[in-house]
């Protein structure tokens, strides 16, 4: 039992290996990236730091301090978000996204920044095993709800309005505190419908800093599937 659980966990970093390799491939020499987090982001920003190393310049935004101390032990260059008007590239991970390409992130508590740069991002590669591609969005995994701490019990009675659970992202026995020193709330909404509708509602809810919906912000999704991968491509407007 435990050598086919550790084969199926091999299987999945091989996929995510393969998805940040082939995104890194779109990288030119000169273009500001942005550096997403999570497991799978690390393996494109290892990648990266390899292009630095042979002599490409790049700049970089990392989307959080975890990611910014990677990038840095490989000596990628880090830039201020002010600095630029956008970013070329930006590579970061999903907690699941579904065929029209609505992701969810969050998982790791680095959403706004993430969706920041997603927003200043020319072209946005999502990189994910194939665990990660759901018919059902939502259903196993909450949706993570950044909040002002102040506000976090009017934010989850507005959300139990909407029919959702929220709890508080826990870490070491007390709230998450994210980055930017917000709390998570990872909210169960069930099957997750209509996620534009959804967002909006969210998004009008006074103490939501940014929840993990991200819709119309990933460009292509380049997905590990065994020894290969499969892209997907936004339809053009
Ligand atoms: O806040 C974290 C990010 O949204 C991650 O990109 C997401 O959780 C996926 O992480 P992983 O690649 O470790 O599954």
């Amino acid at each position: 039992m435990k050598l086919v659980k550790k084969k199926a966990s091999e299987a999945i970093e091989k996929e995510k290996q393969l998805a940040a390799l082939a995104a890194v491939s779109y990288i030119q020499n000169g273009q500001v990236i942005g550096l997403g987090s999570g497991s799978t982001a690390n393996y494109a920003i290892r990648e990266i730091g390899k292009l630095v190393q042979n002599g490409f310049q790049l700049k970089a935004i990392p989307t959080s301090k975890k990611t910014q101390l990677l990038a840095e032990s490989f000596h990628i260059p880090i830039i201020d978000s002010n600095s630029i008007d956008h970013i070329d590239i930006t590579i970061d991970g999903a907690d699941e996204f579904n065929d029209d390409m609505v992701l969810i992130k969050g998982g790791g508590g680095a959403l706004f920044r993430e969706k920041i740069v997603a927003s200043m991002t020319r072209k946005q590669i999502i990189i994910a095993d194939s665990s990660k591609l759901v018919r059902h969005l939502g259903l196993e995994f909450k949706l993570p709800i950044e909040v002002i701490p102040f506000a976090s019990n009017y934010v989850m009675n507005r959300l139990h309005i909407l029919g959702g659970t929220s709890i508080i992202r826990q870490k070491g026995g007390k709230a998450f505190v994210t980055d930017l020193g917000n709390w998570i709330l990872d909210v169960d909404l069930g099957h997750i419908r209509d996620p534009l509708s959804l967002s909006r509602s969210l998004d009008e809810i006074v103490g939501v800093v940014c929840h993990g919906l991200f819709i119309d912000l990933a460009d292509i999704i380049i997905m590990g599937k065994g020894e290969t991968t499969e892209a997907f491509l936004r339809p053009k407007s």
